[in-house]
């Protein structure tokens, strides 16, 4: 598969650079050239199988010409083997047509292992093939940055640094990075906010000297791999709720726009997905250009759900790029614009198909600790607050007789205090955390100024690979 980039200024790369290029020169993201579409039948086949075999088979045509298949299935067994529950991704009832799919039983208890954990694998297959080593920067708003040191600790071709927003995460979620002391590894807390960490990482990128220089790397979810390995929970939810013989809908609580774009890519694929809903919390830009064709940048405001606490939605520039027909100057023009106004100019047509395909709900705080009250009370359900909004958009926008699906993103024990407000309940993490508050912590604290995070990168580089 080949990979164009929705500037369209930047060489067409195959699967594997496109793994290591991250976001493209020209400062778009990479799209599949076309989408891979399954038959009813060959959905029908994929039915009843493991997990990891399932991810590898729906993997396969992104990688295709890049990872030979028999690696890919290797690497997904491996990827998936250390999950705490057998089924990877398991999906819970709580209500009359409404589920919960559960993507928080890896490693680092959120759904940003399900891309991660494959991807470390990725990283180290692609560079020993290549002989080559590279720096990976990344940007978290809480999970992201845990879930990507756990993947790439101590892999020798691979140097991690990440930058959190100083204060803005939840203590588990700091100490599951900060604890970790390999070498190749190097936490940044940014005296700002996630989309002050996302515009750096994405400034070092434009950078193009420090960018070779260092051999940057990105694993956010503007690598299109970590889309690519999101999307097989959305095939393995609808195919156990009767896909493709009935349709079936999902809800997500969305920050980044990466975790709703792979069900929507699910449904490039053929997938019968029926409504997509969008959840998020006062940080609404989405579901404000959803209902209004507003998008434009506030500025974030901590809440209960901080993975959530983002206004500038990388991976909405795919889709925008895919509604205006992939018009890639037309996109470069918008984003451009977007950058320098905080207000994306997007046209009528195209925000009307956009409201077409996604349904937006905003949850505040309140509403939020309402919504785990109600969970738990009603259905017996510890949901964290980000999985809590999710499934409150799918809620209001269930049908009958069309299974909703909500994406329970995170483990209630990562964020112990917010779901105390609302229950009263500390959830304890698992054993294997257990001294997670007793583990020396590592970390520099760094401006928000491009200068003062790329010495510090520089510097990180210099120490492990000299
Ligand atoms: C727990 C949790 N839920 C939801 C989201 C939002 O996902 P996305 O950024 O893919 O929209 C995030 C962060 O990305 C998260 O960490
Ligand atoms: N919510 C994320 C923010 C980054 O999202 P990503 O999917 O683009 O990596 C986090 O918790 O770090």
């Amino acid at each position: 598969m080949r990979y164009v980039s929705t500037r369209g200024q930047a060489p067409v790369r195959d699967f594997s650079s496109v793994l290591l290029a991250g976001l493209a020169e020209d400062g778009g993201l990479y799209l599949p050239e076309t989408w891979p579409v399954l038959t009813a039948g060959d959905w029908r086949a994929l039915r009843g199988l493991p997990y990891p075999e399932l991810a590898a088979r729906i993997i396969a045509p992104y990688a295709e010409g890049s990872i030979p298949f028999d690696v890919l299935r290797h690497l997904c067994r491996e990827a998936y083997a250390s999950f705490d529950h057998a089924a990877i991704v398991p999906l819970t009832q709580v209500e009359d047509g409404l589920f919960v799919q559960e993507l928080f039983h890896g490693p680092t208890l959120a759904f940003k292992d399900m891309a991660m954990q494959l991807l470390g694998r990725l990283f180290d297959h692609v560079l020993e093939q290549r002989d080559e080593h590279v720096t990976i920067v990344g940007a978290t708003s809480g999970d992201t940055g845990s879930a990507a040191i756990e993947a790439c600790r101590g892999r020798a071709r691979l140097k991690i640094v990440i930058l959190h927003p100083e204060g803005r995460t939840s203590d588990v979620q700091r100490r599951q990075m900060t604890t970790v002391l390999e070498p190749n590894v190097t936490n940044l807390a940014v005296q700002g906010t996630f989309d002050d960490c996302q515009d750096l990482v994405k400034a070092m990128f434009a950078d193009a000297p420090f960018r070779q220089d260092m051999r940057l790397s990105a694993v956010n979810s503007i690598n299109w791999a970590r889309i690519a390995a999101q999307i097989p929970y959305y095939v393995y939810a609808a195919l156990a709720l009767g896909a493709p013989d009935h349709e079936v809908s999902f809800a997500v609580p969305t920050g980044n726009f990466g975790n709703v774009l792979a069900a929507w890519a699910a449904r490039r694929m053929g997938l019968p997905i029926r409504a997509l809903c969008v959840g998020s919390n006062r940080n609404d830009i989405l579901t404000r250009f959803l209902h209004d064709n507003d998008m434009s940048v506030h500025g974030v405001v901590p809440s209960l759900s901080p993975s959530m606490d983002i206004q500038v939605s990388s991976n909405f520039e795919r889709l925008l790029f895919e509604l205006l027909n992939r018009d890639a100057a037309a996109c470069a023009r918008i984003m451009t614009g977007f950058r320098q106004t905080g207000r994306m100019e997007v046209p009528d047509a195209v925000w009307r198909q956009a409201a077409g395909l996604f349904h937006g709900l905003a949850l505040d705080d309140a509403a939020t600790k309402t919504e785990i009250q109600h969970l738990n009370d009603a259905s017996l359900y510890l949901a964290d607050p980000h999985s809590a909004i999710g499934i409150a958009a799918g809620r209001m926008f269930r049908e009958p007789g069309i299974p909703m699906v909500a994406m329970a993103t995170a483990h209630p024990a990562k964020f112990p205090d917010a779901m105390e407000q609302a229950t009263g309940i500390r959830p304890a993490l698992p054993k294997r955390l257990g001294d997670l508050f007793d583990r020396p912590e590592r970390y520099d604290v760094v401006s928000a100024r491009l200068e003062a995070v790329e010495d510090k990168v520089r510097a990180a580089v210099l120490k492990n690979f000299a």
